[in-house]
């Protein structure tokens, strides 16, 4: 049977899969893709499915936010997936980490409603331990430069004392904000799969959010490649957990 959102079934979908935010980044991932092909587009949930280096390989998007992902996950633990891999975007809250370095989640602050809905909100969002340490070994096998830490989900892109939001969350020593990873964490333990999120930083801010943000620095260049990263990152990952387990 079909879901509902997603209209894929356990025919369409495997043991692994990918979760970008936006259904543009499903359709760049799918050139590392073998005998790739879309399996269903409904609303903001592309799937498609392949192989890497000889591995099935599912890629769906979640779109924006804690409903829609909480919406993706449940369908697609319905058609049989067990481990999943967000490649989200973020913005850093800590000064050191430059546009198109990755960010590796440890856990993260449950600012968003979907998963209130769930659970209370002293359970915590982690990540899955074995999982996250395999991208980390990868991460570090592929030199690519990673942040590994506590980020921070919410709802609202748009508001009006973001920067005090901010400064409060840099002096917590969280990392990033995303919109979907404490979701995905909370479910993923709740449902007992596993999940692991890798974003790509595309914010550097000019000034100091304790003193004043001047401005967002943007570098389309840099942002592509940690992307690019992010991608095969998650692909090499699913390859070493698929022939060492
Ligand atoms: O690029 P994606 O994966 O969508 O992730 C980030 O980008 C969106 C906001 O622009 C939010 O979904 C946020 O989590
Ligand atoms: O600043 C940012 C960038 C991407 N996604 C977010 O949630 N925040």
């Amino acid at each position: 049977m079909k879901q509902p959102h997603i209209l894929c079934d356990a025919n369409d979908v495997g043991k692994y899969v990918i979760l970008p935010g936006d259904p543009q980044r499903v359709v760049r991932a799918a050139a590392y893709l073998e005998d790739c092909q879309e399996v269903a587009f409904n609303r903001e949930f592309r799937t498609i499915k392949g192989y890497y280096k000889g591995v099935a390989v599912t890629i769906t998007s979640t779109g924006i936010g804690g409903p829609s992902t909480a919406i993706a996950v449940e369908e697609l633990i319905d058609c049989g997936a067990k481990y999943f891999i967000r490649i989200g975007s973020g913005g850093a809250i800590q000064w050191n980490i430059e546009i198109g370095d990755l960010i590796i989640a440890t856990a993260a602050v449950r600012e968003d409603g979907a998963s209130k809905m769930y659970v209370l909100e002293n359970y915590p969002a982690v990540a899955d331990i074995q999982l996250t340490y395999r991208i980390l070994e990868t991460c570090s096998r592929l030199k690519y430069k990673n942040h590994c830490g506590i980020i921070r989900s919410h709802d609202s892109f748009y508001i009006d004392n973001e920067e005090e939001i901010m400064a409060f969350w840099n002096s917590k020593k969280v990392i990033a904000s995303d919109m979907e990873t404490a979701t995905l964490f909370t479910l993923a333990q709740l449902r007992g799969v596993h999940a692991a999120s890798i974003l790509n930083n595309v914010v550097k801010y000019e000034g100091n959010v304790k003193d004043g943000i001047n401005d967002y620095v943007e570098n389309e260049a840099a942002a592509a490649e940690g992307e690019k990263r992010e991608i095969l990152l998650a692909l090499e990952t699913i390859y070493s957990l698929h022939h060492n387990s």
